[in-house]
């Protein structure tokens, strides 16, 4: 069997860390070219001794010199690279035939386009990529004729449920969300949530980013958006469906009335190994759905006065140009503010909120239009961030 290339952005975060499971359980299948990691050196030399990746890059020069005297007994050793070209280099390694584009933040966007250009299929996990340029990015896969696979566990269910359709056929996407650790509080409880509670999520273990944007319905908002692009289909024919068992990762409805979903445990190992895998299954270990156990499923609609980020992430969408760019590094900028202590959970949308009302959009949308956008909401949003701490 044909072992597949991999290189993996992000590899020392809960995504990377379930792609190299992956990748443990089928040797055979796969192998990795080029890891890149942002500052936890400690787990990336345990990983790059397990599987001999040839290139790796860190955040700054001094952790690439750490980690390279931390190497010296290694027989051979991967050359170590840093910051923004470093990660180029990762992601155009010309060995590897997929990126796993599985950073966090607005950071997963240059290297995951550079690797489009290189013609690299992605798996996608970073949904902040498509969020920010997905006009741009799906363009550019397109022309280089490289395809993008949702890791995200939802629209890899919406990708499972389109597959033998006709495009024509499809009416609306059902997009599963698990309402967060705060669905059934009221709105006066949630201006006093701590980080701690909001860092619980009900089903999935994630990272502390994905986890409080659970938490603030942001990352729905988010998926949205996602969807947008990856599936072309205007944001008021995707409707968020709260679904507190996190089952049923998402469905497609058809013009026949027929409804499509894609069932299984909350464990993102099933979309990685789907995503890396493309179009065969692999046997990914792991407990299989006993819907008996279960019982029952339920769902329940949105309430965007509570959790206003939803509402915001649509409207962004619908403006477009650099406005999603800008809820974006808002809500980045929010998040690390609130589990620093600096702001509430309910500043959270009004920081987002404030930032976009500030906004101007000019022109046609460019990559450098987004760049300077990202980097004006942070300044923006840091100073309104640094306001509401002195309250
Ligand atoms: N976790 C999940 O189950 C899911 C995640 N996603 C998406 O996948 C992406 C990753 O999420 P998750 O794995 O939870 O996040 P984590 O916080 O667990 O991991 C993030 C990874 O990115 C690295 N990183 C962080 N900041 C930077 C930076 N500025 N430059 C370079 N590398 C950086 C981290 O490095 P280090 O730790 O070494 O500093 C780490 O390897 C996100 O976009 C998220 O929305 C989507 C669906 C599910
Ligand atoms: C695992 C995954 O894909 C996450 O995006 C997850 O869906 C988050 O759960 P919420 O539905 O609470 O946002
Ligand atoms: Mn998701």
């Amino acid at each position: 069997m044909n072992q597949k290339n991999l290189t993996i952005l992000g590899c020392t975060g809960s995504i990377g860390v379930s792609t190299l499971e992956v990748v443990r359980q089928f040797p055979d299948r796969f192998e990795v070219a080029a890891l890149a990691a942002g500052r936890n050196i400690t787990l990336l030399r345990e990983q790059i001794e397990e599987f001999c990746p040839r290139l790796v890059s860190v955040m700054d020069e001094e952790l690439a010199d750490k980690l390279s005297q931390s190497l010296r007994d290694l027989n051979t050793p991967p050359q170590i690279v840093f910051g923004p070209e470093g990660y180029k280099r990762v992601a155009t390694i010309p060995e590897a035939e997929m990126l796993v584009s599985a950073m966090v933040g607005a950071a997963g966007l240059l290297p995951t386009l550079a690797a489009i250009e290189a013609g690299k299929h992605i798996a996608l996990a970073n949904k902040e990529t498509l969020v920010i340029a997905g006009e741009i990015v799906m363009a550019l896969a397109a022309e280089k004729n490289v395809r993008i696979l949702p890791v995200d566990s939802e629209h890899s269910a919406i990708f499972q449920s389109l597959q033998g359709n006709h495009r024509s056929a499809l009416k609306r996407i059902l997009l599963t969300a698990s309402g967060g650790p705060f669905f059934n509080k009221g709105a006066e409880e949630l201006e006093k949530v701590t980080p701690e509670a909001a860092l619980c999520h009900p089903n999935w273990s994630m990272g502390r980013k994905i986890t409080i944007d659970s938490a603030t319905l942001m990352n729905k908002g988010l998926e949205v958006i996602e969807a947008r692009w990856l599936f072309d289909v205007p944001v008021d024919q995707i409707a968020v469906h709260i679904h507190p068992e996190s089952i049923i990762h998402s469905m497609v409805e058809y013009i026949d009335g027929s409804v499509i979903a894609q069932l299984g445990m909350p464990d993102m190992k099933i979309p990685i190994a789907y995503a890396l895998s493309y179009p065969d299954r692999i046997p990914v270990q792991g407990p299989h759905l006993d819907l008996f156990r279960l019982g029952k499923l339920t769902f329940y609609p949105p309430d965007m006065e509570k959790f206003p980020c939803l509402r915001l992430a649509y409207d962004a969408s619908k403006k477009g140009s650099t406005l999603p760019a800008v809820l974006n590094a808002a809500n980045e900028v929010a998040v690390h503010s609130f589990l620093d202590g600096q702001i509430g959970f309910s500043d959270i949308p009004y920081l987002i909120e404030t930032t976009m009302n500030k906004h101007k959009a000019s022109g046609s949308l460019t990559l450098e239009r987004i760049i300077e956008a990202d980097r004006w909401a942070r300044e923006e949003a840091g100073r309104l961030a640094q306001s509401l701490s002195k309250r």
